[in-house]
């Protein structure tokens, strides 16, 4: 117990010391992907294409599919909280797999809560909390009100910060951000339960795997094929949270 009094101390201190790192403050400078660039990846992408056909709100789907397909971490019933939801996919994706069948509400019915601090358009069936910074502590409040006195089954987390084109910046920015998910995930989760969090790959990766495997007994790091193979973007998959008694 009391090693995970202090575990959850570490994550409190890098948790409330979280402030995403200004890169107005910084003289370098940082060359980053022209828009030229970026419009023909994006007109050459078959997922971009592919969510446009099934009604996605982003490519992004593609990875929550591929991961829940795999891992099975999204069955009907359950409860689900999507942090940096916006625009919407993993959402999209969440409702559909928590809901047997939402046209008969007498089956498993689950409920996906979703949080950006961007606004995200209305999607039937989950519960959208926009212009909430997830590292605000009265976000948090507010979607443990929203989960109404039911602990979660999965924590999902596609949060980013803004790139600043620095690699070892932008690396610090969303390691902190991926310590406030399992902060809040271990503490709003029924033993069992996934966490799941989008990274990039970097020094600190290890030891956040580390760290979740202190909660939880199964750790994958994932890399589904719908995530670009020149980003170093990966996913920490926790499962079967033993509950913080256990840890
Ligand atoms: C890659 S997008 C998520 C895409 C989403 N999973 C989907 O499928 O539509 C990353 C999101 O993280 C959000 N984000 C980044 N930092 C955040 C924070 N501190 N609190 C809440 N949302 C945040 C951004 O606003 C952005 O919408």
């Amino acid at each position: 117990m009391k090693i995970v009094i202090n575990q959850l101390r570490t994550f409190r201190t890098a948790a409330f010391n979280y402030k995403e790192i200004s890169p107005g403050k910084l003289k370098r400078k940082v060359k980053g992907v022209s828009s030229h660039e970026w419009l023909a990846r994006q007109n050459s992408d078959p997922y971009v294409e592919k969510a446009k056909m099934l009604n996605y709100r982003c490519r992004s789907a593609f990875k929550l599919i591929e991961i829940d397909d795999r891992f099975k971490i999204l069955r009907p019933g359950y409860h689900v909280v999507d942090c940096g939801a916006s625009p919407g996919s993993w959402t999209q994706v969440t409702v559909k797999r928590v809901n047997s069948d939402a046209s008969d509400k007498s089956l498993l019915q689950g409920k996906v809560i979703s949080v950006d601090r961007q606004l995200i358009y209305p999607i039937e069936g989950a519960t959208l909390i926009g212009n909430a910074d997830f590292t605000d502590p009265t976000s948090e409040q507010t979607i443990i009100k929203a989960l109404n006195g039911n602990k979660c089954d999965a924590v999902i987390s596609d949060m980013a910060p803004n790139a600043t084109g620095i690699r070892d910046l932008d690396n610090e920015n969303i390691i902190k951000l991926c310590y406030m998910v399992l902060k809040f995930a271990i503490t709003n989760s029924k033993v069992g339960a996934s966490v799941l969090m989008k990274l990039w790959q970097c020094g600190d990766s290890k030891k956040l795997e580390l760290d979740i495997g202190k909660f939880y007994e199964k750790v994958n790091v994932v890399k589904p094929k719908s995530s670009r193979s020149d980003s170093t973007e990966m996913f920490l998959l926790g499962r079967e949270f033993k509950g913080l008694k256990n840890s």
